[in-house]
């Protein structure tokens, strides 16, 4: 039965929450709000008209004050049309007839209850990960509630708080779903829009939100249920749409440079600075010397005066103290309430502890316009626990330019923002456009603050330019970098002593340029290109893993096959368990099929998987190599790092052979899994197994390569991976009994 998510109110019967009042007053008085709204038009697919539907959560009474509770509650919500389900509660929907149930993951099962319960009763069930919303979708739910989406004072279970990040992973894991989504967990007033804009995958958004504590335990529910209702019709002020790509983007991204700095010389822009004390003085000097006007001041609460002049915020968490956090936390939601830039420069985000929560309290906390960083810490925000960096600095590369390039990509498309990795080369994405800056000079690694300074002349730009974000900083960094290369072309720079104030003088003189109409400063100068990043981002090596660049080839695995190839149920079961894994780490995947008109189609086991932006290819082919000329295509340059192929599929002696031995004359590392691959005769795989180790593979088995990806019980998908082993342990065993014995 379709129902209107939008506004979803859960109950709460504890003392403390209800302040005496009686439960069904405070939810009668919820549903009266909005009422007064229905004529504003709805902007994120949301049309709520008040609370649209009530759950009655009651963990502590006993069954029969939960029915009589219930029964109340439903004289209330039939009044106002609005379906009441109850939680856990099989037997009290049934008692009183409610319009449904909502179940937690260790309740009675959706089978169980659809059994019992009438045909159109509406089914719930609560999830926190990708394999629970794709059950609840296959079984049939009405809708699913995912969270933890923030920790909350009564909710402290880290380990279930999923963020608007992983909110997002599950809505793309269901896009193909009509099933209904509604996100719970400390969602509140300040925080709606920002759930609901950034949970958003392209092709999934969320259809409500579940609100308890916000509704239940405010003073005046209809007025907070009313606030709702306004905030969840309207997109938050800081929402942009971002450019789609063009071609030839940096060019014309390039043409409109100098007017956009010209025009920040001219607004003459505040930039609110919470910054390190390393580098404050360096930095207030160099926003002057652009023409920007700047206020150092780490004090929370000025920003709701700060924020009026509608200038940038920059968060630089460089020298953090225990009160930063709290601090930053007041001042991003004064910006973000106006609509005001805030950039995130996350200073030594991977060094210690203390910088790795700040990073997770932050990022859960507001929103950002730009995220700014080096390697370590971008890579930190992203999520990769395996990060570790000394000090402030980024330490050792462990990618190259394209995974830098995706990396940016897929974190500003996750944040939907702007984000810009910094190094000898820069990388600049708003998730659609990434853009490579290789101006600078190395001087600029040699003094502190340089990367500190970048952010807050990003913060200026941003100000100042508001309609692409992407664009606006790309001016900013041009402006610096190009000055940072005039300075040291002085006859009189010796080093990064000298070059300071030569820096600081270059700015001032391209800032003079601009003011009087003076581009030419520009011609020909720019160094940047658009990077075309191929891989997913979320299979990002760490330290301890040797695959690097991982991607997962699956061959043939055809229904024509079905009966002629030994053992094929069990190289279909390795192969689903490899796609699962692949689709958890969002590794790369090219599916192939030999003749699909004569032979089929991948078999059905294997289709629901075959679906994500991880999926690169799925091409039929007559060649017996997978390197046809659409995949070669696909396959990163030469002069890139090399994939690490997992090769599933059949045959293995000609089909699974000739893309090896392909494979490896393009310089990529294969690894060939025992479990996953089989030919009409059993004893063809020997004989190929052993010529194909011969020529460099890895033969190895499915197991052992999902470990090796991980490489560290720190990854942050260890858990979804070991949790995939141990459920399919049973058909592990079996296949590798079989296919272990070459
Ligand atoms: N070798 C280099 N060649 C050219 N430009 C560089 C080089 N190293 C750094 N830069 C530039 O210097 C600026 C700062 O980048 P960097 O990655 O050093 O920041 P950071 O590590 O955050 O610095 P800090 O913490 O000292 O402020 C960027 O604009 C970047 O392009
Ligand atoms: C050296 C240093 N330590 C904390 S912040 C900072 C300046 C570079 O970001």
């Amino acid at each position: 039965m379709p129902v209107d998510l939008s506004l979803y109110l859960v109950t709460d019967s504890t003392p403390a929450i209800l302040k005496g009042r009686d439960l069904c007053t405070v939810v009668e008085s919820a549903l009266q709000g909005g009422e007064c709204c229905s004529s504003l038009l709805p902007i994120i697919q949301l049309t709520p008209a008040g609370v649209t539907v009530v759950q009655y959560r009651d963990k502590t009474n006993d069954t029969g004050v939960q029915v009589e509770t219930a029964r109340k509650l439903h004289q209330v919500t039939k009044k106002y049309k609005v379906p009441l389900l109850i939680n856990d509660r099989v037997d009290v929907a049934l008692a009183i007839g409610a319009e449904g149930v909502h179940l937690g993951q260790d309740d009675m099962s959706f089978m169980e209850a659809k059994k019992l319960l009438p045909e159109n009763a509406i089914i719930g069930i609560s999830t926190s990960s990708v394999e629970e919303a794709r059950k609840a979708a296959a079984d049939g739910a009405d809708y699913i509630g995912i969270g933890t989406m923030f920790a909350t004072p009564t909710k402290t279970n880290t380990k279930s708080v999923i963020g608007t990040a992983g909110t997002q992973v599950i809505l793309d894991a269901i896009k193909d779903s009509a099933i209904g989504t509604v996100s719970i967990g400390g969602i509140n007033h300040s925080n709606v829009q920002r759930v609901l804009y950034q949970s958003q995958s392209p092709k999934k958004a969320l259809d409500g939100v579940a609100i308890v504590s916000a509704i239940v335990a405010a003073d005046d529910p209809k007025a907070s249920a009313e606030q709702f209702v306004n905030l969840i019709r309207n997109p938050p002020r800081f929402a942009q749409a971002s450019n789609p790509p063009r071609a030839n983007e940096a060019e014309a991204l390039l043409n409109k440079v100098p007017q956009i700095i010209r025009n920040m010389v001219k607004v003459h822009p505040l930039v609110h600075n919470m910054i390190n004390f390393v580098v404050s003085n360096f930095v207030a000097n160099v926003a002057l010397s652009i023409g920007a006007s700047p206020i150092m001041s780490p004090y929370g609460d000025e920003a709701t005066d700060l924020c009026k002049f509608d200038g940038a915020l920059l968060i630089n968490m460089g020298t953090l103290t225990s009160e930063s956090v709290s601090n930053y936390l007041k001042a991003i939601k004064a910006y973000n309430d106006r609509g005001n830039p805030v950039v995130y420069d996350p200073v030594g985000a991977a060094a210690t502890h203390i910088r790795r929560n700040a990073v997770t309290q932050l990022m859960a906390g507001g929103y950002f316009d730009l995220i700014k960083g080096n390697e370590g810490e971008i890579r930190q925000v992203w999520g990769s626990s395996a990060v570790q960096q000394r000090g402030v600095d980024s330490g050792p590369s462990t990618l190259d330019g394209n995974q830098k390039a995706t990396l940016a990509r897929d974190l500003a498309r996750r944040e939907r923002n702007v984000v810009l990795l910094t190094g000898a080369t820069d990388y600049l994405s708003d998730g659609e456009r990434v853009i490579a800056v290789e101006n600078g000079h190395p001087y600029l690694g040699q003094v502190t603050g340089t990367g500190c300074a970048v952010g807050t002349i990003s913060g200026c730009f941003l100000s100042a330019h508001r309609s692409d974000r992407l664009l606006a900083v790309l001016s900013g960094i041009l402006m610096y970098e190009i000055a940072a290369e005039n300075a040291a072309a002085k006859e009189y720079v010796r080093g990064p002593g000298s070059f300071v104030p030569a820096f600081v003088d270059e700015l001032y003189a391209i800032r003079t340029a601009a003011a009087n109409g003076d581009d030419s400063w520009f011609d020909g100068r720019a160094k940047v290109h658009e990077e075309l990043p191929i891989a997913a981002i979320m299979a990002l090596p760490t330290r301890a893993s040797r695959i690097r660049n991982p991607a997962l080839f699956i061959c043939d695995i055809q229904d024509k096959f079905r009966n002629g190839i030994y053992e094929f149920p069990k190289l279909v079961s390795t192969t689903e368990k490899m796609l699962r894994a692949a689709s958890t780490l969002q590794i790369p995947v090219f599916i192939t099929t030999q003749n699909r008109a004569k032979l089929g189609k991948t078999v059905p086991e294997l289709q629901q998987h075959l679906n994500g932006p991880h999926i690169r290819a799925d091409v039929d082919k007559t060649l017996f190599s997978m390197i046809t000329p659409e995949i070669e295509k696909l396959l990163p340059a030469p002069d890139s790092a090399p994939l690490d192929v997992v090769i599933v599929g059949i045959e293995t002696h000609i089909c699974v052979t000739q893309t090896t031995l392909d494979l490896l004359e393009r310089g990529h590392r294969v690894y060939i899994l025992v479990d996953g691959v089989s030919s009409i005769n059993p004893e063809e795989r020997g004989i190929a197994l052993a010529r194909l180790r011969d020529a460099g593979a890895v033969v190895t088995s499915s197991e052992s390569v999902l470990f090796e990806i991980l490489g560290d019980a720190a990854h942050e998908a260890f858990r979804a991976v070991s949790g995939l082993v141990k459920e399919t342990k049973e058909t592990t065993k079996g296949a590798l009994g079989v296919f272990s014995k070459i």
